[in-house]
């Protein structure tokens, strides 16, 4: 059905290094208050994958954090929506998302967050675009570094399109 995408990472290498991440992560995280944090929308599919594999208690919340090119915003200026964002004063919160390029989105996140005066902030990305990323910030967890190629599937999406495939891939030219 959509033979023309290139698969970049198969749905099987997916499935095995998401239950390494939440192994990982019920290590790290045994006896904390933890606050699974979803960014949305590409996060949804990682996020719901990944918190059936973590084997410690924890609570889950999403957020919205969007570019947005309007008459009363800067271009591409990044608009976070914390109004669904649950109690984590005190708490342990471990951001998801599924992709770290640039790094702008999960920078102004991590910040907006400390407002709440969290006791500790980590990150987990399903995807690492190395080649990409500007500023300090890095994810404390990763499950592959992927080239400087424009990838869908698996929550990712290209207008809107693609986020239901069950692997990464990359669009031929010009679809
Ligand atoms: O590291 P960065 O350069 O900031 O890029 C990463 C962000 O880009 C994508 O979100 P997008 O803004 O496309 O929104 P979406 O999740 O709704 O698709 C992705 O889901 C990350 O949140
Ligand atoms: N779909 C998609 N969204 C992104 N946001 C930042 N990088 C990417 C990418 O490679 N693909």
């Amino acid at each position: 059905m959509h033979d023309d995408i290139r698969c970049l990472i198969s749905e099987s290498e997916i499935h095995a290094a998401v239950e390494r991440l939440g192994r990982q992560i019920s290590d790290d995280f045994g006896d904390s208050e933890l606050t699974v944090l979803g960014i949305l929308t590409g996060s949804i599919v990682l996020v719901t994958d990944l918190m059936r594999r973590i084997e410690v208690r924890h609570q889950l919340g999403l957020i919205q954090a969007s570019s947005y090119r309007g008459e009363t915003t800067q271009p591409d200026e990044l608009i976070i929506n914390l109004e669904t964002l649950p109690e984590i004063r005190g708490r342990d919160v471990l951001i998801v998302d599924d992709i770290f390029d640039t790094g702008r989105t999960m920078t102004k996140v991590q910040r907006e967050l400390e407002r709440f005066q969290p006791r500790r902030i980590r990150s987990a990305v399903l995807l690492w675009k190395k080649s990409r990323t500007e500023g300090p910030v890095r994810p404390d967890y990763h499950c592959f570094d992927i080239p400087d190629e424009f990838v869908v599937g698996y929550g990712l999406d290209y207008n809107g399109e693609y986020r239901h495939l069950p692997y990464i891939g990359v669009l031929p030219p010009q679809s």
